[in-house]
C-alpha cells in the first residue's frame, strides 16, 4: 500500500468514526428514555457503512462505539472506571457491529445478484433490518447489563423502544446515508445508480409534494397536541398515503429525501409538542411509512419494465409494426366489434415480391433496410386507426376498420404504389396484396384464410397485384 492510499484509508476511517459520533448525538436529541430514542440514526449509519465499505468500516465503528460509551458514562454519571467503560464499549461495539455487518452483507449480496428486482430487494431490506435490529437490541442490552451500565430489571421495558428505534433509523436513513457514502467510496460495495438516476417531473412539483407533506404532518401532530386524545395521534398513519403517492410519481432519490424530511419533522415535533406519551405510536408510524415508501420505489421501475416488455412482445424492432401476437389479439377484438356494430372491416395481407433475391444478391443487411423502409412507407400512408403488423419474414397484415370498399381500395393501392417507389441499393421493391372483407359469420381464421388465398392469387399473377375476396 502506498503512503497516499494509506492516508486515504486513515482519513476515511476517521471520517466514519467522527460522522458516527455526530449521528449518535443527533439521535440523543430524540432520546425519550435512557437508551431509547424515537429513532436511532446511528443504526442507519452503521448499516450504510457496512453496505458501502464492508469490513473496512469495522474498526472506525468499533472505535466510535468505545468513545460513545465513555461519553455516555459521564452523561448518565455511571460509577465505573475508565477501563470498565472501554471494556463495556468494546462489547457494545461488537454487539452493535456484527448483526448489522451480517445484515448489510446479506443485502449487498442480494443487490449484486443478477436478476434481483427492486421489490425483492426492498422486502429483503425491510426483513433484514427488522431481524438485525432485534438481534442488536438483545445483544446490546445484554452487554449493558453485563458491564453494569444498565440494571437488569430495565431490560424488559427497553427492548421494544430500542428495537423499533433502531429499525426506524435503518429503514429511514440507510438509503440516504448509503447514497452519500457511496459518492466517496470509489470501490463501494453497492451500486445505487439504478435507484438514483431516474428523474420524474420537475423539481418544483417534487418540492410542492414535500411541502404538502410537511404541512400535513404539522396539522396532524398539532391536532393531536390540542385535542389531547389518544386516538387522534393515529392520524399520522395517513402519511403512508401521501408517501406512497410520492413513491409512485417521483424519482427514488426524491422519495428517500422526502422520507427523511418527514421523519425528522415527526421526531422534532414529538419533542417540541412534548408528545412523549404517544411516542411509541410515532415510532411505529415512522417504520410503517418508511416500509411503504421504500416498497413504493419499485412501482415506477415495475411500470417502466412493464412498458419495455410490452414493447418487446408487441412491437417488431425492425419495422416498428405490431407483432403477430398483438395482431391476433387485436384482430379478435376488432372482428367482434365490427360484427356487433355492423361496421365494415377489411383484412389485407401483403408480401414483398422476390424478397429472397434482395437478401441473396445484396445481403441480409440490405434486406433489413428494405423491411424497415416498408414499415416507414406503411406508417406514412395508413390512418391512426389502421392496425399494421409484421406477420413474419416479409409478410405483413393490415386491419382497416370502418372503411368502405372505395376508400380501402384507394388506401391499399396507395400502399402498393408507395412500396413500388422504395429502392434499396439501386434495386426497387414490389409487393402482392390479398384483401378480404369481413362477412357475417366470419372469425379470425376464416377472414385470414380468404385474405391469404387472395394473396396467393396475386402472387400467381406475377406480383405487384391486388386481389379482393
Ligand atoms: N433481411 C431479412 N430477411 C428476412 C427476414 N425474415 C425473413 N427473411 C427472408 O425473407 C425471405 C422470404 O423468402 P420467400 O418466402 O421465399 O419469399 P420471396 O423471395 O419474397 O418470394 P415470393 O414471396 O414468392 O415473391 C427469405 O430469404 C428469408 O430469409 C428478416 O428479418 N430480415
Amino acid at each position: 500500500m502506498t503512503s497516499k492510499s494509506c492516508a486515504i484509508v486513515i482519513l476515511r476511517s476517521v471520517t466514519i468514526s467522527i460522522s458516527w459520533l455526530l449521528v449518535w448525538q443527533a439521535g440523543r436529541i430524540m432520546e425519550y428514555t435512557e437508551h431509547a430514542s424515537v429513532w436511532f440514526p446511528a443504526a442507519g449509519f452503521t448499516f450504510a457503512c457496512f453496505l458501502v465499505a464492508g469490513y473496512r468500516a469495522f474498526l472506525p465503528v468499533l472505535a466510535a462505539a468505545i468513545v460513545i460509551t465513555i461519553w455516555n458514562g459521564h452523561h448518565y454519571q455511571l460509577p465505573l472506571t475508565l477501563s470498565e467503560f472501554v471494556w463495556g464499549g468494546f462489547l457494545f461495539g461488537l454487539a452493535h457491529i456484527f448483526p448489522y455487518w451480517a445484515g448489510a452483507s446479506l443485502i449487498g449480496n442480494i443487490a449484486r445478484k443478477p436478476g434481483t428486482h427492486t421489490p425483492q430487494l426492498m422486502v429483503a431490506f425491510l426483513l433484514v433490518s427488522c431481524v438485525s435490529a432485534l438481534i442488536v437490541t438483545l445483544l446490546v442490552l445484554l452487554s449493558l447489563v453485563h458491564t453494569g451500565q444498565m440494571p437488569a430489571e430495565d431490560v424488559a421495558d427497553t427492548i421494544l423502544p430500542f428495537w423499533i428505534g433502531d429499525m426506524a433509523g435503518i429503514v429511514i436513513l440507510t438509503p440516504l446515508f448509503t447514497a452519500l457514502l457511496a459518492r466517496y467510496y470509489r470501490n463501494s460495495l453497492i451500486d445505487l445508480q439504478s435507484f438514483t438516476s431516474s428523474q420524474y417531473g420537475s423539481l418544483a412539483t417534487t418540492i410542492k409534494k414535500v411541502v404538502m407533506n410537511v404541512i400535513l404532518i404539522i396539522v396532524i401532530m398539532y391536532l393531536g397536541y390540542i385535542t389531547d386524545s389518544e386516538y387522534s395521534v393515529f392520524a399520522i398513519f395517513f402519511l403512508t398515503v401521501t408517501h406512497m403517492w410520492i413513491a409512485c410519481t417521483e424519482s427514488a432519490k426524491a422519495n428517500i429525501i422526502s422520507l427523511v424530511i418527514s421523519s425528522v419533522l415527526i421526531v422534532v415535533m414529538v419533542h417540541l409538542l412534548g408528545l412523549m406519551e404517544d411516542v411509541k405510536v410515532y415510532q411505529f408510524a415512522l417504520n410503517v411509512i418508511a416500509a411503504n415508501a421504500l416498497f413504493g420505489i419499485a412501482i415506477p421501475q415495475l411500470q417502466a419494465d412493464n412498458r419495455h416488455l410490452k414493447r418487446l412482445v408487441f412491437i417488431d424492432k425492425l419495422t416498428k409494426a405490431y407483432t403477430r401476437d398483438y395482431m391476433e389479439q387485436r384482430a379478435e377484438l376488432e372482428i367482434a366489434q365490427s360484427h356487433e356494430s355492423g361496421s365494415k372491416l377489411f383484412m389485407v395481407l401483403f408480401d414483398l415480391d422476390k424478397f429472397k433475391l434482395i437478401n441473396d444478391e445484396l445481403g441480409h443487411m440490405a434486406g433489413d433496410e428494405a423491411l424497415k423502409k416498408v414499415g416507414q412507407t406503411a406508417f406514412s400512408i395508413l390512418r391512426k386507426t389502421d392496425i399494421f403488423a409484421r406477420f413474419g419474414g416479409d409478410e405483413f397484415v393490415l386491419l382497416l376498420p370502418a372503411l368502405d370498399i372505395d376508400k380501402s381500395t384507394q388506401l391499399v393501392d396507395e400502399l402498393r404504389e408507395g412500396i413500388r417507389t422504395i429502392t434499396v441499393r439501386g434495386q426497387s421493391l414490389s409487393s402482392s396484396f390479398g384483401v378480404a372483407k369481413l362477412q357475417p359469420g366470419d372469425n379470425l381464421e376464416s377472414l385470414f384464410n380468404r385474405a391469404d388465398s387472395a394473396l396467393y392469387e396475386s402472387k400467381k399473377l406475377g406480383g405487384n397485384t391486388i386481389t379482393y375476396r
